[in-house]
């Protein structure tokens, strides 16, 4: 028998959870298990249980069922003992005091905790924290009049300034800008290449494709996809093939093998079974340019796999690829 002491334990462990509001079933029966150093996505539509998941694991919500163990131990002692780093998705930053004075509160907090176990990582220094959370230009600012970006990258110093061994990120960047979600990013991507552990939750699924090992698809509190994105995509039959409309558009929707299309922008987008049926039409209708096959994106995926879509092919059978769940 692998004895797991709190230092070889998985990063985190859901066994058969399941958590309710009144007769909504938020989470359902979750079995998840979490490797330590790999960047894990949370996806799913509105509703699907991924906050109610991050805050059982947080130890904000007791499951009704199952239990839930983050770094070998309980939730809460793990969040006590400073080896979480939470960014949640809403909370002000507090009000009249600079950014270098907030954090430097919250690091004396983690190194008064980390001198008293002796074990534990000493905390990052002030400068080092706000260098990794790129923020350092705005240590003499108000933490309260921030924008969004920055007021998130110091969020993420705060998270880290206990020096965690895993990050929870509940949708980092929900209204962000593409140039703050890049900067964030690039924070988050430092703390991973160092060998920490991240789950992040997000709706912008092109953050997954490039930020995840590996993507979870929640979709009404089960899992109902995990694996790379790759395997994932490779879930939705067909391909897509893209061009730009050089003439006036025929029926899309009724060439050989179009399962749907749109258009935009002047750029037609169809989804087919049989691309090679679905090409040669168009080049006899003769109305195409910049033709393009391509597999499916994850967003395709996503919609396939959850109620977020239009068909709902593959929810209640979960498939997992790889590593122990
Ligand atoms: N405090 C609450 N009281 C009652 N119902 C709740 C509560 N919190 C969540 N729910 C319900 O539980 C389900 C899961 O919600 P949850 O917030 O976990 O989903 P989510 O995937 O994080 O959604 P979103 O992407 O919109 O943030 C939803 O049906 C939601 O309405």
């Amino acid at each position: 028998m692998t004895v797991q002491t709190t230092e070889t334990a998985s990063a985190a462990e859901f066994a058969g959870v399941t958590k309710s509001y009144g007769t909504v079933r938020a989470v359902d029966g979750l079995d998840l298990r979490l490797d330590r150093g790999t960047s894990v996505a949370l996806l799913g539509p509105n509703g699907a249980g991924k906050s109610t998941a991050i805050g059982m694991l947080l130890g904000l919500l007791q499951p009704d069922r199952g239990t839930v163990a983050l770094l070998g131990t309980t939730p809460a002692q793990a969040v006590r003992a400073g080896r979480v780093g939470a960014m949640p998705q809403s909370g002000r930053l507090i009000g009249g005091v600079t950014v270098r004075e907030l954090l430097g509160f919250v690091r004396l907090a983690y190194a008064r905790k980390s001198r008293a176990h002796a074990k534990e990582p000493p905390v990052p220094a002030l400068s080092e924290l706000m260098e990794a959370a790129r923020i350092t230009e705005l240590a003499g600012r108000r933490a309260d009049q921030l924008s969004g970006g920055q007021a998130q990258r110091v969020r993420f110093a705060i998270a880290m300034a206990g020096a965690p061994d895993l990050i929870v990120l509940d949708e980092p960047t929900a209204g962000l800008d593409i140039e703050a979600r890049r900067e964030l990013w690039a924070a988050v991507r430092g703390y991973a290449e160092k060998g920490g552990t991240v789950l992040f939750s997000t709706h912008y699924l092109e953050e997954a494709d490039d930020h995840a090992d590996r993507i979870v698809v929640l979709d009404r509190g089960r899992v109902v996809a995990d694996g790379t994105s790759e395997s994932i995509k490779r879930r939705v039959p067909g391909r897509t093939v893209s061009f730009d409309l050089a003439g006036p558009a025929p029926s899309l929707d009724v060439l050989p093998g179009v399962v749907s299309s749109e258009v935009s922008g002047g750029r037609a987008r169809l989804h087919t079974t049989d691309s090679d049926a679905t090409v040669l039409a168009l080049a006899e209708a003769g109305c195409v340019r910049n033709l393009e096959v391509t597999g499916a994106r994850l967003e395709e995926a996503f919609l396939t796999l959850t109620h977020a879509g239009p068909a709902l092919t593959h929810a209640g059978g979960a498939h997992a690829e790889g590593g122990a769940r």
